[in-house]
């Protein structure tokens, strides 16, 4: 039988880490550290997570404030907001939920997040950092997924590992951390062919493709880790909304370990939204150096990513 990776107590270990953090601040006489999540519009699924985040902030000590503009809200009011909270010293941190409605440019917006608030990791500065593994926020769920990882792996050097999936927001940053970690990584997609073949070769499978049970039991090879970060909401019998992941989770009894949908990478993602919340007001705060755009010159001391370790 798999073992199940239980996400949700993985993450509660790292928001006790969090916590601790943001308890340590407040004894030196910082101000508790901030995060500032923008919704626009006012799609459901948003709004849940959302709310997760917002949470999940209170119960380790950050401070949250929401943002929430109507739907019809034109580019250039959400690139005003964005000015302004970057400019305010007590916000450590921005997330703009994505996606966002039609008449706005996310590429954009991401890029005009201070690179040192970018909690997220989506602005080009960050994302360049983590090609060159020169330090920057490190995406939450590509992070999540490395720790979900070490928690069943102790070393990923030379390992085999197949992500399925090319995104901006998992797969390619997720592969870029694999490869840091001394990983030999293939990147594929749903258009990839022989894509079950190339599974089977796998030590660990990476599913982040958006495709509901497309990794099935016999595309997994016995004793592998699997990793699911796909969450599709789809209507059961009894038509209640059901979460299901890309993986197969009831055919894949043959593998080592098995992250569950839900209860494996979300709550990673949120609880590493809130580390990288309290790394970048440590930053702030002088304690800790190298995030955001402080090139030309480089990073002198990485934070977040190194060649060969998980960032923690
Ligand atoms: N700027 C931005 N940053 C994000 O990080 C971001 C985003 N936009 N847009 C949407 C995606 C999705 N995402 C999730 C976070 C937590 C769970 C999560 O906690 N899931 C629970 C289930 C929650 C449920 O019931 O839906 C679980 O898997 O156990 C899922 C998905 C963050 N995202």
């Amino acid at each position: 039988m798999a073992d199940i990776i239980d996400g949700r107590a993985i993450a509660a270990q790292l928001d006790e880490v969090t916590k601790a953090q943001v308890d340590a601040l407040l004894a030196d006489g910082h101000p508790a550290p901030g995060l500032d999540v923008i919704l626009v519009g006012n799609d459901p699924a948003s709004e849940v997570y959302v709310r997760h985040k917002i949470r999940a902030c209170e119960r380790v000590g950050i401070v949250s404030r929401k943002h929430q503009l109507p739907a019809d809200t034109s580019q250039d009011d959400l690139l005003a907001l964005i000015a302004t909270l970057n400019a305010k010293p007590e916000v450590h941190g921005i997330l703009c939920q994505v996606p966002l409605p039609e008449q706005i440019d996310p590429a954009l917006v991401l890029g005009a997040i201070a690179p040192n608030k970018d909690v997220d990791g989506f602005h080009p500065v960050n994302v360049g950092r983590l090609s060159t593994g020169t330090g920057g926020i490190v995406p939450c769920t590509p992070l999540g997924v490395m720790k979900l990882i070490a928690s069943v792996v102790d070393d990923l050097t030379g390992k085999d590992v197949v992500v399925i999936g090319k995104s901006n927001i998992v797969g390619k940053p997720v592969a870029n951390l694999l490869l840091d970690a001394e990983a030999t990584v293939t990147v594929t997609h749903i258009y990839t062919h022989g894509l079950a073949d190339i599974c089977r070769q796998a030590d660990i499978i990476v599913a982040a493709a958006g495709a509901p049970r497309l990794v099935r039991g016999h595309w997994v090879k016995d004793g592998a880790v699997l990793i699911d970060v796909g969450i599709t909401r789809i209507e059961g019998e009894d038509g209640k909304t059901k979460l299901v992941g890309d993986i197969a989770f009831d055919e894949v009894q043959h593998a080592a370990a098995v992250t569950p949908v839900p209860g494996g990478v979300g709550p990673m993602t949120i609880a590493c939204l809130l580390s990288n919340t309290v790394k970048a007001a440590r930053v702030a705060y002088g304690i800790d150096k190298n995030v955001g755009n402080d090139f030309p010159g480089g990073p002198t001391r990485p934070m977040f990513t190194g060649s060969g370790s998980i960032p923690n």
